[in-house]
């Protein structure tokens, strides 16, 4: 029996292993109606904008905060890899973290429930997704073998039922899709009422919009990879940041042997962002998606690469040389996918083993006004 039974999976299951990231330029007031969820983990929380505006998280959150100024004292130079004025910017908050699992979540989500009225856990089923393998290379048509109640079907080579370390889990939203900016002019009222019972591996060598509003990774597999990009302020492009990152993890994933998941579970996603905003923000994305989805379509990375960091290298030689032609902005972007990375490795120095010295002290949070950043609560 393929099933990992995981259903006694408790209200907060791992909450040591996970940390919540979240990009506001907005409030937080969302997270009241998280509490039985989230409460018990540890949130970054990454502001966006100006730094000047004090966020107010809600009480009885266990927190860290960052805002530009945090984020421009710890990496200096550094810091200018990472986005101003987009959603983007929550990669940093992937890369301060010292936890095996990253969730990201937008802060215009909520709760949702499912056929049956209950509410869903999204950590606990996307701990269940990262936790149990992917079955990238050859499909199984009763979708995850590894859920209670279902298995691999006849045909199904046994050589290949193990399966592989799923190092990224994609949930859905109820209510806003995750539109672009035509479809949401063409249909402002369309609602996604569809709630799918179904969670299945992303076949290796295809790629998929990655959104960053549900999300949760392996950060130890996969996170050097999940850089959301150059976007916003200052930037020809925006709104691609979770796009840009999921087309670089899957390729990555796929190179490592690594599986990706998506399908439950589904949260409901409650802000239509402004389609003619969003529009102007993205109008180069929808162009230049239609050579970036070939370049990850065609990319071969080489057997050097054998870490997600090495393979994000590569990568960026690979964007430098085949991409800039489509648009000077891709130079730039190569160059802060090599800081970026340049800044993981600062923040996440490799462990030594027990026989050494001392493991480099991690990096001393502090909030731009010079307190410290403890955890409050
Ligand atoms: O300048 C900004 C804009 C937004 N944020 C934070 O990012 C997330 C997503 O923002 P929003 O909900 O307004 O965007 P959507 O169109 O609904 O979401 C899609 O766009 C992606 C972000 O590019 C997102 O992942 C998709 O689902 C919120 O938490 C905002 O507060 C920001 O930090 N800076
Ligand atoms: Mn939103």
């Amino acid at each position: 029996m393929a099933g990992y039974n995981l259903e006694g999976i408790e209200a907060a299951p791992l909450k040591d292993d996970v940390d919540i990231v979240i990009p506001t330029i907005r409030s937080l007031d969302f997270l009241e109606q998280w509490r039985p969820f989230l409460q018990h983990y540890h949130l970054i929380i990454v502001q966006d904008g100006d730094p000047s505006i004090k966020i107010k998280v809600p009480e009885g959150y266990d927190y860290e905060l960052y805002n530009r100024n945090d984020i421009n004292r710890i990496l200096g130079p550094r810091a200018n890899c990472i986005s101003y004025k987009d959603g983007g910017c929550r990669c940093f908050g992937f890369m301060v973290s010292k936890k095996k699992y990253i969730y990201t979540i937008d802060d215009d989500c909520f709760v949702a429930k499912d056929p049956s009225g209950k509410e869903i856990n999204v950590i606990a089923q996307h701990i269940k997704n990262l936790e149990t393998p992917s079955t990238p290379h050859y499909f199984n048509t009763l979708y995850d073998p590894f859920r209670e109640g279902t298995d691999f079907v006849r045909g199904y080579p046994f050589s290949l039922r193990e399966g592989v370390q799923t190092a990224i889990s994609h949930g859905l939203w109820l209510n806003i899709p995750d539109y672009d900016a035509p479809t949401q002019l063409v249909k402002p009222r369309e609602r996604n009422t569809r709630y799918v019972d179904a969670v299945m591996t992303i076949p290796k060598g295809v790629l998929y919009p990655m959104c960053g509003m549900n999300l949760a990774f392996n950060r130890e597999l996969v996170g050097p990879a999940m850089y959301f990009g150059l976007m916003g302020e200052g930037q020809p492009i925006s709104r691609y940041d979770d796009m840009w990152a999921g087309w670089a993890a899957k390729v990555v994933c796929d190179h490592l042997g690594f599986g990706v998941k998506t399908g439950l579970p589904y949260l409901w996603h409650s802000k239509a962002s402004n389609p003619f905003v969003n529009l102007k923000k993205e109008h180069k994305g929808l162009h230049w998606q239609e050579d970036m989805v070939p370049f990850f379509q065609n990319l071969r990375l080489s057997k050097e690469s054998d870490t997600a960091a090495k393979c994000y290298m590569e990568l960026s030689k690979m964007t430098k040389e085949k991409l800039t032609k489509v648009d000077p902005y891709f130079e730039k972007l190569a160059d802060a996918m090599v800081t970026w990375i340049e800044a993981w490795e600062e923040l996440n120095p490799p462990v030594k083993n027990e026989a050494s010295e001392e493991l480099n002290p991690p990096v001393k949070k502090t909030q731009s006004d010079g307190e410290d950043v403890k955890a409050k609560g």
